[in-house]
């Protein structure tokens, strides 16, 4: 097969599909791979790294995209992209469809054959390939979240830990998967008041039994949550209902009524966020402010430390990559019902049921569509 690995463009991303050692595994699989001119830049890998293991280097993403039976990037493709993707292309990618109609209209429209990193499973209920996102997102969205809180930031002007003789800051997260757990790990170890919600009372187990009872870990009753929120100086959004919008948890006016200089990071924010006030931000104006609460938004959150998040990202979809490679699109999603919940549009139709749902669109399941 021949793969393709575009420079990924958007506002400051930059990690890559592919590092050289995953070319290389590939190359010995028997397959081509074609990376864009200077791709791996921003993680340090040249063209010579690149050509070194075997890939063809080609001058612009026109051609990889022409080049290519599969285009394997990070984030969502942008309108130009989408522009450039073929009948019967596969796309593997993240893609977050359910916020993002006019993206998912233009991939019914393309024909391509689109799987999304953040919906494939594994057989104990995650979500291997959002995982190590996952935790870049969780454990940054506490830097991130603590330099909101400076008064240069327009926050409280809290330092996270307190220091003797001063209370630490109160840092709420809502939803206790990956995001959740590793910003916990973050915010306790800067010695903050950690307290973690969520509906799933052995994701809270694991919370109390991981942190030996240093974060309180509270069932989210609409009635907790607004109790907890509005004693925060820092809330983390961190909750997932895979492959659908995010749920609007911490409302407008709850916003309202947070204490004037708190913070938001809003991580779920790639599917349209779990606060009511949340609206995309880039890497280049991270935060803004609504009724004196400070909002992170960030939509690629991982893309600003992209050397450890390409790597932790290609560990995880190496496998996947040989395996679409080796067998074909069709054969690899009909051996393997994880990877075949990936399939969010095959050939022009919709085939993630909380994507169509979100969106309003018609479902046909994937394994109905692969076998038209
Ligand atoms: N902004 C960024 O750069 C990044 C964003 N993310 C996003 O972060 C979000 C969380 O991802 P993960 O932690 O991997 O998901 P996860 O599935 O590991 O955890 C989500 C948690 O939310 C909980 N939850 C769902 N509905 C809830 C509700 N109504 N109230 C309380 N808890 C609820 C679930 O029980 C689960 O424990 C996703 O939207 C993901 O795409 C992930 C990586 C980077
Ligand atoms: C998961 C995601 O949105 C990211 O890594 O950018
Ligand atoms: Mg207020």
């Amino acid at each position: 097969m021949i793969i393709g690995v575009p420079k990924e463009i958007k506002n400051h991303e930059y990690r890559v599909g592919m590092t050289p050692a995953s070319v290389r595994e590939l190359v010995g699989h028997g397959h081509s791979v074609f990376v864009e001119h200077n791709a791996g830049m921003g993680i340090g890998f040249t063209d010579e790294d690149y050509q070194a293991v075997g890939a063809s280097v080609l001058a612009t993403a026109a051609e990889v995209f022409a080049k290519a039976d599969m285009i394997v990037k990070v984030k969502e493709p942008q309108a130009v992209e989408r522009a450039m993707l073929r009948d019967g292309q596969i796309l593997f990618t993240y893609l977050h469809l359910a916020p993002d109609p006019e993206q998912t209209a233009e991939l019914v429209t393309s024909k391509a054959v689109c799987i999304a990193y953040e919906t494939v499973t594994d057989n104990k209920g995650g979500l291997p390939l959002l995982a190590p996102m996952s935790e870049v997102a969780g454990r940054m969205s506490i830097q991130a979240g603590a330099r909101a809180l400076e008064k240069s930031c327009a926050g409280r002007g809290m330092l996270l830990g307190g220091v003797p003789g001063v209370a630490p800051a109160k840092v709420v997260v809502i939803g206790g998967g990956m995001v959740g757990a590793n910003a916990a790990q973050m915010a306790v170890g800067m010695g903050a008041d950690v307290t973690v919600l969520d509906r799933n009372v052995d994701v809270l187990r694991r919370i109390n039994a991981q942190f030996n009872g240093a974060v309180k870990a509270i069932y989210s009753t609409a009635e907790a949550l607004e109790q907890e929120v509005l004693a925060a100086d820092l809330v983390i959004g961190g909750v997932l209902v895979p492959g659908a919008a995010a749920p609007k948890l911490v409302t407008r006016d709850h916003i309202k009524r947070m204490k004037p200089g708190s913070a938001i990071v809003d991580v779920a924010i790639d599917q349209g966020g779990c606060v009511e006030t949340s609206k995309p931000t880039t890497h280049a104006d991270p935060t803004y402010i609504v009724d004196d609460v400070v909002h992170y938004c960030v939509a690629n959150m991982p893309g600003a430390v992209p050397r450890t998040s390409t790597f932790a990202l290609n560990n995880a979809t190496l496998p996947f990559i040989i395996r679409l490679a080796n067998k074909g699109y069709k054969q690899a999603l009909l051996d393997d019902k994880h990877l075949l919940a990936g399939l969010n549009v095959y050939r022009g139709h919709v085939t993630n049921e909380s994507v169509a749902e979100a969106l309003n669109l018609a479902y046909v399941a994937p394994e109905v569509a692969l076998n038209v």
